[in-house]
Parts: structure tokens; sequence; C-alpha cells
């Protein structure tokens, strides 16, 4: 019998991410109600919220800081709960937070992380490199990480994500606190991926200025869906003229059930 893996069988056709009916409180506190969404592989989706919309409690599910336990999540068809092992190879996180080791150069930050999928010698060093290489940065290959600038540290976050070369990469709110040049060089390199890559990529932001209008996108206000699909399908629903105000209106009245 020939034993294949989900995401080989209908190669595209299997969603990259799928999360569906998901909820989460923190005590008594409803951070996410009923939220589903699918990034296809090879797009890129984002998921647009205020602060606190619960944008973070989602990524903390799908790369299971947390339990879902409502709804079910799946990477490439594998059930976070029930393989996670395979969910997880397959899915590349940066977080919110910097999370590089400051007192470990910027190679060594990226060995490390292919040591944990174990990927070592010569490979993890040829990956790393290409990497490097990728996101600009290859010059600062020895260097510690502490020594970076905030842009520098996050193109090494991301390319210590696709060192296992996933098939999913999410993305919190990645650009938050950096300047221009550097947040249109992580835009370009993600988008960059999605194209030439295919990797399917889901990406949190309150930024209107890094969605484009075939993107898909997921409204969330105050843990709560308002809207989901593509940019101009979301804005027509809407009866607003542009995203901003579509934007502007799903997220400052109390929020609406569902679509
Ligand atoms: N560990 C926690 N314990 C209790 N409440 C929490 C916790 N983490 C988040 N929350 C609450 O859950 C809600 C959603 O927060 P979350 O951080 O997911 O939103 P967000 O969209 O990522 O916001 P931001 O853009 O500010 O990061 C908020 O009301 C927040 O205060």
């Amino acid at each position: 019998m020939n034993v294949i893996s989900p995401d080989m069988t209908v190669a595209t056709a299997v969603p990259a991410l799928s999360v569906t009916g998901v909820s989460h409180s923190y005590g008594s506190r409803r951070a996410l109600d009923n939220v589903s969404l699918t990034v296809p592989q090879g797009e890129f989706t984002a998921v647009l919220g205020l602060n606190g919309a619960g944008k973070t409690t989602l990524l903390s599910l799908i790369t299971r800081l947390f339990d879902a336990r409502q709804g079910s999540i799946s990477v490439l068809g594998y059930r976070i709960d029930r393989e996670p092992g395979e969910a997880l190879r397959r899915l590349g996180v940066v977080f919110q937070a910097r999370t590089l080791d400051l007192d470990l150069s910027v190679m060594e930050n990226l060995l490390f992380h292919a040591a944990l999928h174990g990927i070592g010698g010569r490979e993890a060093r040829r990956r790393a490199h290409a990497a490097l290489l990728d996101v600009g940065i290859a010059e600062r290959a020895k260097d510690k990480a502490r020594n970076l600038s905030g842009g520098q540290m996050r193109r090494v976050e991301i390319a210590r994500s696709l060192m296992h070369e996933p098939r999913l990469l999410v993305l919190d709110e990645p650009t938050v606190g950096l300047d221009i040049a550097s947040k249109v060089a992580i835009v370009t390199h993600v988008r960059r991926l999605v194209r030439e890559r295919g990797v399917g990529v889901l990406w949190t932001t309150h930024l209107l200025d890094e969605i484009e209008p075939d993107d898909n996108i997921l409204i969330l206000h105050l843990g709560k869906p308002q809207a989901h699909g593509v940019v101009r399908d979301v804005v027509a629903a809407s009866g607003q003229d542009t995203l901003r105000a579509a934007f502007t209106a799903l997220t400052e009245a109390p929020p609406q059930e569902a679509a």
C-alpha cells in the first residue's frame, strides 16, 4: 500500500492552514469567538485588527502555545492536536516579541534552530548561509545578535523561521516598531516567499498599507470575525469605497456576529 502524506495527495488543494470554529477565553474573558479562516498554499492572508482584537491569541493557538478547546486547526492537513509533530514540522513562526538569543551570533541562532529540527552539520550551515543571503544580512553572520538593529533582528528571525523549509509561515505584527525601509524590505521579502516558493503566509497587522488588493483578509474585532475574503469583496460587502473605510466601519461599532 502506498502511504502518501496529506500534503502530497492533493498538492495545492490542501490549505496551508485551516482554522475552523476556534474560540478561546482567558478565564472569563472571551478573546476569540468562533473564528474560521483558510490560508491556501502559495497565498498571503492577513488578519487585521486593532489592539486587543485577538490576533496574538489566534497565533498562540496555531503555534500550540495554548490548546484550542473549541474548534480545530490543521497545517497542511495535519491536525495540530492529533499530529502535532507533523503539523509543527511544516510551520514557521515569527513572534511579535524578539526571540533571538542575544548572546549568540546570528549564525549560531540559525544553527540552534536547525538542530531543534534535526538538521545539523554542513546542511545546516548551507541553509543558514542561503537564508541570510536571502534576507540581505549574510555579512553579519558572525556578529552577536545583540549588535543588530531591530530591522536586522527581524530579518534574522525570518531567516531562522525558514531553516526547516516550512510550507506555512505565520508572522505576528512583524513590522511593528521598524522604520519605513526595514518595513518595506520585510514585506517585500515575505511576498517573494509566497510568489516564488509557494509558501502560505498568515500575517497579522493593524497597518492597512501592508495589504494589497488581491490579498485574503480576516478582520477581527474584540475577538469576533467581522469579514473574511479577498479585499475587494470585503470592501464591497461593507458598502464602503476603500479598505480603510471598511476597516473603520467594522471595528468602531460593537462587534457583529460572524458573517
Ligand atoms: N495571557 C492573557 N491573559 C489574560 N488576557 C489576555 C492574555 N493575553 C491576551 N489577553 C486578552 O485577550 C484579548 C486579545 O488579546 P491579543 O493579545 O490576542 O490581541 P491582539 O490583537 O494581538 O492585540 P495587540 O495588537 O495589542 O497585540 C485582549 O483583551 C487581551 O487583554
